[in-house]
């Protein structure tokens, strides 16, 4: 059963369309991740979950209660949702047990004493009861601003960048324990990042939005093995397109020579293009004269081991290489191209 469900969606800034036709499932006790580009429309969307703006268009429910369609729109303060951004907006003049209780109306100051306790033994935080906001890092806000979202039991939690302010080194410990508090609280979640990594870490499904709906929604090794648009691949990381037809279920004819696909293809004698990520390209020293060859444009060491930029198929890519021969600018190479999945899109 779905928890959130939204169909067909559409949300427009003094005329101009920002979302449409966005349709999106989120089930019980799954954090779904929104990625893509500036701009395409992430915080939007979260706004109208959160019901801070009105959708001009669409269809949403809220664990089966319909909170949003042509004759309902539930005001934010009945939809039960949690928020948590990047700033953490915590009150400054309250002390962490405070902040927590803030949310908690309904409840006598006993129960109010006992949801707080439990709350800061869930993100290990007992001892900074006492404390203001600015006594405690960036990450202990960050704590504090999960236990004060999960303190009344919401049905719903949504995140809106909420790990960019944190310092790396510590970025991903605190993923890692927000994720456990959330899993451990058995809440659904919509969170919205830049970063593919931290969605990576965070996430059970991502949502890649493009031109304002959801393009593709799935589990990071579906969108990478089986992106469904040429935009979904570009999202998830840089590659290049490469003529190609189809010539049995797992060979591709290309000009850099037939590549090994590890799935098989229905798409048997179609001509398109195939997206070929670096980590999948090798470079071979080529003799100088070779016609098949291309040069190396340019190349950058990265601590464990070089990148050569390349020029393929009138493209230009930056390819890892093993250190065993270092390669120099200029020198000729040959392209080899290793088995993978096979992205292929036809024309
Ligand atoms: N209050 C507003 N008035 C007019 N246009 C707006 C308003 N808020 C956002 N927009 C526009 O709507 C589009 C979507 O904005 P939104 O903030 O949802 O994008 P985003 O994907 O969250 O972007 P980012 O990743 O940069 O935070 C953008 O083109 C933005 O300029």
């Amino acid at each position: 059963m779905s928890h959130l469900i939204i169909k067909d969606l559409a949300y427009q800034y003094n005329g101009t369309k920002v979302l449409s036709e966005l349709t999106l499932n989120v089930k019980q006790d799954e954090i779904v991740c929104l990625l893509g580009a500036s701009g395409c429309g992430k915080t939007t969307t979260l706004k109208a979950i959160a019901g801070i703006l009105q959708p001009s268009q669409g269809y949403m429910s809220i664990d089966s209660q319909v909170v949003n369609d042509n004759h309902h729109f539930i005001a934010p303060e009945k939809r039960n949702i949690g928020m948590m951004f990047q700033d953490y907006a915590l009150f400054p003049h309250l002390t962490v047990s405070d902040n927590i209780a803030f949310g908690l109306s309904n409840m006598s100051k006993a129960q109010k004493r006992e949801r707080v306790s439990e709350m800061l033994r869930l993100v290990k935080l007992d001892g900074c009861a006492k404390r203001y906001p600015h006594q405690l890092s960036g990450g202990q806000q960050q704590r504090v601003a999960i236990a004060r979202a999960l303190a009344y039991k919401p049905s719903l939690l949504l995140l809106d960048e909420p790990f960019s302010n944190i310092d790396t080194q510590v970025r991903f410990e605190l993923i890692a324990d927000i994720r456990r508090i959330i899993k451990d609280q058995q809440v659904s979640a919509v969170f919205v990042t830049h970063s593919k990594e931290e969605a990576f870490a965070f996430a059970d499904t991502l949502a890649v939005m493009h031109g304002g709906k959801i393009a593709q929604q799935g589990t990071p090794e579906q969108l990478f093995s089986q992106p469904n648009s040429k935009e979904v691949a570009e999202f998830l990381g840089t590659g290049i397109y490469l003529t190609a037809k189809v010539l049995t279920p797992t060979e591709y004819e290309t000009t850099y020579g037939v590549i090994h696909s590890l799935t098989e293809s229905k798409h048997q004698g179609q001509h398109g293009v195939v997206y070929v990520r670096p980590h999948h390209i090798k470079l071979c020293e080529a003799e100088h004269g070779d016609v098949s060859s291309q040069a190396i444009l340019n190349r950058r060491f990265i601590g464990t081991r070089y990148v050569y930029k390349v020029r393929i198929a009138g493209q230009e890519l930056e390819v890892a290489a093993e250190n065993d021969r270092v390669l120099a600018v200029e020198q000729p190479v040959k392209i080899k191209i290793m088995p993978h999945t096979v992205n292929f899109f036809e024309d």
